[in-house]
């Protein structure tokens, strides 16, 4: 192998050859040149190349098929493309067929830089990049089948720069996914910029995402860079997409397919070498039939799709999760374990929020713990059909314990109030018979809002309690029969504070 990396530039065209062959040359590469496919398959089956630049049509053939080929040959060569000025679809159909990156005609040699550049970061064995010789480790937990595909998928995803729209629920790791793309390819040590879309006023939307020259507008003092600007040779994140107004998708659309934005009272444009990654919870599809998404927008992110599973459909990684979400709770120290059963109740819960659910059940739970062991009935699962705990529970996170069987076990089908009702038991208590319960307070009017008046009648239990005891937090607790840290935790909640604290 050289040197210097080597390029095959492939085009009918002799002055674009030309010019794609000194600017490669300035840039201190090998360039070897072609002038149709026939040259080019020569030329590709007897040296390695760090990129291959093909243009879309050629006298014996397409590009695109030249493509497929050097993809199909397992060759970790990228591969960019020429396309017309104009002809978006060519560029997408490029890069869904695997095409690394594409050019447009008439060139723009400042871009055509960036891009080889990126190209020949890809297989520099200090890349993160470059494929790895040991599996890395991976933000994304999971050992299921869903999760190994969907962390391959990401780490070849990584090696390009088509635009990637993630789907999936909320809380299912869309934008862990999307840092864990910017992560592995060659942007890695550049920006990544989530910005969601729904959160930003749309009077404010197009200076948020491509800046303002000094007095461009009454107020603006200074010059700012927008998103494109900040996020420039990494990664943009648009979370959230659906929630762009139609106007700002026109402008978005422009600035992705130009590479090129305008700040609000500049004259010239500025190029801007930006990965794209968009999510959302909704269906893109079915928005862009309603005419409340551009159908050209949509085509533009939605190159190549990633589709994170809710984790109700992949409930084996929750040993794996549940380790992870432990050892960061931990902040250094030694994580919680869970008791017997908990694995088995957490399986019978369906999760609508994902793996945020997961982590808020969690360290919810850890808060009602004690001595380190989460108990089923520290987990509070909303509205959860929990099954019975058989005993210890699978999973290297669970210890055996004595402890006493929870409510939840013990009336499998009953719902397990959350913290905000009235009920929940933090530590193991002795059933309480239903004549030791004070009288229910009158129910004669419903109240219109059930949980503001939950709340309302915590509180004033808890201020009861803590009153009684003179705030001795330990005694309130023993008082109306739970844990030490789940009074902690309703008093935080619920913003009950000492008197003169
Ligand atoms: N596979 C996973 N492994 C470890 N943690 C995960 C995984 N998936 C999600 N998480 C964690 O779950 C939380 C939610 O993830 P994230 O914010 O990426 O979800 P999202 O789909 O973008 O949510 P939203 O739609 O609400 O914006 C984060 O704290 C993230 O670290």
């Amino acid at each position: 192998m050289s040197a210097s990396p080597r390029v095959l530039v492939v085009d009918d065209e002799d002055d674009l050859r030309d010019l794609l062959e000194i600017t490669l040359l300035k840039m201190g590469l090998e360039v070897d040149g072609a002038g149709d496919l026939k040259g080019a398959r020569r030329l590709f089956a007897v040296h390695e190349y760090d990129l291959v630049l093909t243009d879309m049509r050629l006298p014996d053939g397409v590009g695109l098929d030249f493509v497929r080929e050097i993809v199909a040959s397992g060759r970790a060569t990228p591969v960019a493309v020429v396309t017309a000025f104009g002809s978006a679809e060519n560029a997408v159909v490029a890069l869904k067929a695997g095409a690394f990156d594409y050019v447009t005609k008439p060139l723009q040699l400042d871009q055509l830089r960036l891009m080889v550049q990126s190209a020949l970061k890809l297989n520099r064995p200090d890349s993160p990049a470059a494929p790895p010789e040991q599996p890395v480790d991976s933000r994304l937990k999971g050992q299921s089948a869903a999760m190994q595909a969907l962390r391959a998928q990401i780490a070849r995803l990584a090696r390009s720069m088509a635009p990637i729209a993630i789907t999936g629920e909320s809380g299912s790791g869309k934008e862990l996914a999307a840092r864990e793309i910017h992560a592995r390819g060659a942007r890695a040590d550049k920006p990544f910029i989530a910005v969601n879309c729904g959160a930003i006023p749309e009077a404010l939307m197009e200076a948020e995402f491509f800046g303002y020259r000094k007095g461009a507008f009454t107020g603006a003092a200074d010059e700012r860079d927008g998103f494109f600007q900040a996020a420039n040779g990494g990664t943009l994140m648009l979370d959230e997409v659906a929630d762009l107004p139609l106007a700002m998708q026109v402008k978005l659309l422009r600035a992705i397919q130009e590479r090129r934005v305008r700040k609000i009272g500049a004259t010239a444009e500025e190029p801007v070498d930006v990965r794209i990654v968009s999510a959302t919870h909704r269906d893109l599809g079915r928005w862009v039939e309603e005419g409340r998404f551009r159908q050209d927008l949509f085509y533009r992110l939605n190159v190549i799709e990633l589709a994170l599973p809710p984790l109700r459909e992949r409930l084996d990684d929750l040993p794996v999760l549940t380790d992870a979400i432990l050892v960061r709770l931990s902040a250094g120290g030694t994580p919680a374990v869970l008791g017997p059963g908990v694995l088995d109740a957490l399986r019978g819960y369906s999760f609508p929020g994902n793996v945020r659910e997961l982590e808020n059940v969690l360290e919810r739970a850890l808060a009602f713990s004690n001595d380190g062991v989460i108990n089923v009935e520290d987990l509070a699962l909303k509205g959860a059909k929990l099954v019975e705990a058989p005993g210890a529970a699978p999973g290297s996170s669970t210890v055996p314990s004595p402890a006493v069987p929870s409510p939840a076990a013990l009336a499998p089908s009953v719902p397990v109030p959350a913290p905000t009702t009235l009920a929940p038991t933090g530590s193991p208590q002795p059933p309480v018979a239903d004549d030791e319960m004070p009288p229910l307070p009158d129910l004669s009017v419903l109240p219109s809002n059930l949980p503001a008046y939950l709340e309302r009648v915590e509180r004033e239990i808890l201020v009861r309690a803590l009153s009684r005891t003179q705030y001795n937090r330990t005694q309130a607790a023993q008082l109306l029969g739970i844990s030490f840290r789940q009074l902690r935790y309703q008093m935080q909640k619920l913003g009950i504070q000492e008197p003169g604290e």
